[in-house]
């Protein structure tokens, strides 16, 4: 099994505008409400390709009742530990005219030490029963900025795989708990190693305690560096549609095939061909399984000999 820790979790909420214009009044030509955060998408994501997978969050409030409801109707295994103040929204603005894809994400309530403590206990009492800790998203206001490195320590303990997709001071404070696997996509690697180009960004990452670096490069693909390696592999073709939550398709295509144990050019190809369809999917967590199924056959994975990238 599969355990996703969401430590910020969120009603993730997509409206449809024909144009979008700053400062402007929007009405909205659709609105779409799911539970979401960038550990429930992988979850999703890993449901649809029948792999079992295990959420863990706190959820309140309103909306956290309609996070729990929608995990409920979506056949989503899930733990939810309780949470006093409210969960967030997340707000993805689909633009028609420009093709453009625009994120607000609150910052989340205020978690007490209690209410963390209940969530790091949820996941040291499954990771017995886990191949794989995947920690996913940013951390809500309360919750010190190395707790993904204690969550990763348990996995240690455990002899379970981690995987770490976050950024910021959650990131640079993860890292040095060696997980497995660290995602982050050029904007989170730029702004952690304050390097442009994302092999040498990723290599520095390497040396700050990651196992492996799955770097995305948005519509170039994905580039993955590990001990002995490093890799780069792009869609077949360029696809459009809703971006949101492709990086977290990338997230779960990994985790599928790390634990299988399979080499790292092969987790690279799944997490291509899973991030891929995930664009085409209308909303985050949503993946096109007819799209994924050929791209996983078709994408080539070339290994780097070069010194940088182009992105
Ligand atoms: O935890 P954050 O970094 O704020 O990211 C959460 C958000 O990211 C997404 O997962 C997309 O990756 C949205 O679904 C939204 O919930």
């Amino acid at each position: 099994m599969i355990l996703v820790v969401t430590a910020n979790p969120a009603l993730d909420v997509t409206y449809a505008v024909s144009s979008l214009t700053p400062g402007a009044v929007h009405r909205a030509a659709s609105v779409h409400r799911r539970a979401g955060g960038k550990g429930v998408n992988v979850a999703r994501v890993l449901h649809t390709l029948d792999v079992p997978a295990m959420t863990v969050a706190a959820c309140g409030g309103g909306d956290g009742a309609l996070v729990r409801a929608d995990l409920r109707t979506a056949e989503l295994p899930h733990v939810l530990c309780d949470l006093a103040g409210c969960t967030r929204r997340t707000v993805t603005m689909l633009a028609a005219a420009e093709d453009t894809v625009t994120l607000v994400n609150e910052p989340g309530p205020e978690f007490s030490p209690s209410e963390w403590r209940a969530v790091v206990a949820t996941v040291h009492g499954l990771l017995d029963h886990a191949s794989v800790l995947v920690c996913a998203g940013s951390l809500p206001p309360g919750v010190p900025s190395d707790a993904y490195a204690e969550l990763i320590g348990l996995a240690h303990r455990h002899g379970v795989t981690a995987i770490l997709d976050t950024s910021g001071a959650a990131l640079s404070a993860g890292i040095v708990a060696r997980p497995h696997l660290v995602k982050p996509n050029v904007e989170e690697l730029r702004e952690v190693t304050g390097i442009d180009d994302p092999l040498a960004g990723a290599r520095e990452l390497r040396l700050r305690g990651a196992g492996a670096v799955l770097a995305s490069l948005g519509a170039a693909g994905l580039l993955l560096v590990a001990e002995r390696g490093a890799w780069r592999a792009r869609p077949t073709h360029p696809v459009r549609g809703n971006t949101t939550g492709a990086g977290d398709a990338a997230v779960a295509g990994a985790a599928l095939e790390m634990a299988g144990g399979r080499p790292w050019p092969e987790v690279l190809r799944r997490a291509v061909a899973v991030s891929a369809s995930a664009v085409l999917g209308p909303f985050a967590g949503d993946i096109d399984l007819d799209h994924h199924r050929r791209e996983h056959s078709a994408v080539t994975v070339e290994e780097i000999h070069a010194a940088c990238v182009d992105v």
